[in-house]
């Protein structure tokens, strides 16, 4: 296993990332909110956006997932959906490029974004939503897995919640994975480190206060 692979395992990352209408969103915030993570122990960070990778790589020692999304008219794809986006995160600093690893229809061959990720010198984190994406993306030759995607995918499970079966089919199909999406509590995150993740990724629970908040009000109301 790789240098920086080792250094997450059994770590919680923390996903910093803000939406184009959300009041954090810009890179000097994005790169606070990283530095508010390390200082609560995070083993790593997940960055979205070639802004974003620069802010945080210039104030942290961290491992930085990169990604893009990119809103594309020919694809559903948006994780990080051609090479260029990817070797350029890598070119910015991030260790570990994710991306869309689904089977549906994308601009450009899986085989030739992972190439071009490991010729950058980082590694890929191949988001997905169903076991058989994830068997063919070990296959294709991606470094770990992430359930990232499920729920997001029309024809992966559709829950409010983590989808730990898929956990069990990763982790029972033997292929090196990462715990995440909706893992919403320090409870959660334990948990997914006992269905054998290699590490968690957590996002809106600890970095978007306007989605925590919204848990409130909503609880709240009913
Ligand atoms: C589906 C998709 O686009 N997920 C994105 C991937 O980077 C982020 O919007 C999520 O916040 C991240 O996956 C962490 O998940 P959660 O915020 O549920 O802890």
């Amino acid at each position: 296993m790789s240098k920086v692979l080792e250094q997450l395992r059994g770590g919680l990352v923390v996903s910093c990332q803000a939406n184009p209408d959300s009041p954090l969103r810009d890179p000097l915030t994005i790169s606070r909110l990283a530095l508010a993570a390390e200082m609560g122990g995070a083993a790593g960070l997940r960055i979205q956006g070639f802004e974003d990778v620069a802010a945080v790589r210039a104030v942290t020692n961290l491992p930085i997932i990169g990604l893009t999304k990119t809103d594309r008219a020919d694809t559903e794809v948006y994780i990080t959906p051609t090479a260029a986006e990817a070797v350029k995160l890598a070119d910015l600093g991030a260790e570990i490029v994710a991306l869309d690893a689904t089977l549906r229809p994308r601009p450009e061959p899986l085989a030739k974004m992972f190439e071009a990720v490991h010729a950058a010198g980082a590694l890929v984190m191949a988001d997905i939503s169903t076991l058989d994406e994830a068997m063919n993306a070990i296959e294709q030759g991606a470094d770990i897995v992430g359930t990232t995607l499920s729920g997001y995918t029309p024809f992966s499970r559709q829950l409010s919640g983590p989808d730990w079966e898929l956990l069990n089919e990763l982790r029972e199909a033997g292929l090196p994975f990462v715990a995440e999406g909706r893992l919403n509590t320090p409870a959660d995150a334990a948990k997914a480190m006992r269905y054998g993740a290699a590490f968690v990724v957590v996002g809106s629970a600890i970095t978007r206060p306007d989605v925590v908040t919204g848990w409130f009000a909503q609880a709240m109301r009913e």
